[in-house]
């Protein structure tokens, strides 16, 4: 079973996959993030990379990505490749992967590609306000993706913005759910997904 969790840069993506691996325990999960197969910027000098688009779905080695979900559907472990938000590259390590029952994907673009979305077998996107996106990826990249205050904004008007609306937000009507990205003790959309994996995962037990 393949689970999408598609929403805007910052809307709590990351977030909600965790709070899935907590409530059902990592044994049969495994979480994919769409970013680490960010295509690496070797041939641009540093100072021109940070005006590159990363928003735009070509940003991505979507070819590579879909193979390891392949690969991963059909048993077989893969190498992930590991990349570096603070100097735009993938790192020369790669993390290997093992096949489990459930694959959980995140990504700002991954229903806005169809072939990729075309392989989920549930998916969520998380809808959070513009501002509050804005606000939450200002405080994340300055403190873990090595950035300034002026680059964050400046990215985020000159591509993040224009890219959501025209990739991510349209993406959203392929949903099967949509959960607000505000902070909730209380969460039914989470409950859902949590309880539907359950009962693949025994579901799966049974047929052993
Ligand atoms: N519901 C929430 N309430 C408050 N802060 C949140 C919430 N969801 C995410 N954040 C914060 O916003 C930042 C981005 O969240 P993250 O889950 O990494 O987003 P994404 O994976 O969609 O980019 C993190 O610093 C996180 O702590
Ligand atoms: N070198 C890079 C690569 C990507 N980004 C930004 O990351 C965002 C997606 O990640 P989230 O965790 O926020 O979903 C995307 O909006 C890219 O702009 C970057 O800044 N630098």
């Amino acid at each position: 079973m393949i689970i999408g969790i598609c929403g805007g840069s910052a809307s709590g993506k990351t977030i909600f996959t965790k709070k899935i691996i907590e409530l059902v325990g990592s044994d049969a999960l495994i979480y994919l993030e769409h970013d680490a197969y960010y295509k690496g910027l070797t041939e641009l000098p540093p100072e021109l990379q940070e005006t590159k688009n990363f928003d735009h779905p070509d940003s991505l080695d979507n070819a590579l990505f879909i193979q390891h979900l392949h690969q991963l559907q059909t048993n077989q472990p893969i190498e992930r490749p590991v990349y570096d938000f603070t100097i735009h590259r993938r790192t020369t390590e790669t993390i290997r992967i093992l096949p489990k029952p459930v694959i959980l994907v995140d990504g700002i673009l991954i229903f806005a590609i169809e072939a990729l979305r075309d392989l989920f077998d549930i998916k969520v996107f998380i809808d959070a306000d513009a501002d509050i996106r804005l606000a939450r990826r200002l405080q994340r990249d300055l403190f873990e993706r090595g950035r300034t205050p002026e680059s964050v904004l400046d990215q985020y008007l000159k591509t993040v913005r224009p890219m959501h609306r025209e990739f991510v937000e349209p993406s959203k009507r392929y949903a099967d759910i949509i959960i607000h990205g505000k902070i909730k003790k209380h969460n039914t959309g989470l409950d859902l997904i949590v309880t539907k994996i359950k009962a693949y995962l025994a579901e799966l037990a049974q047929q052993q």
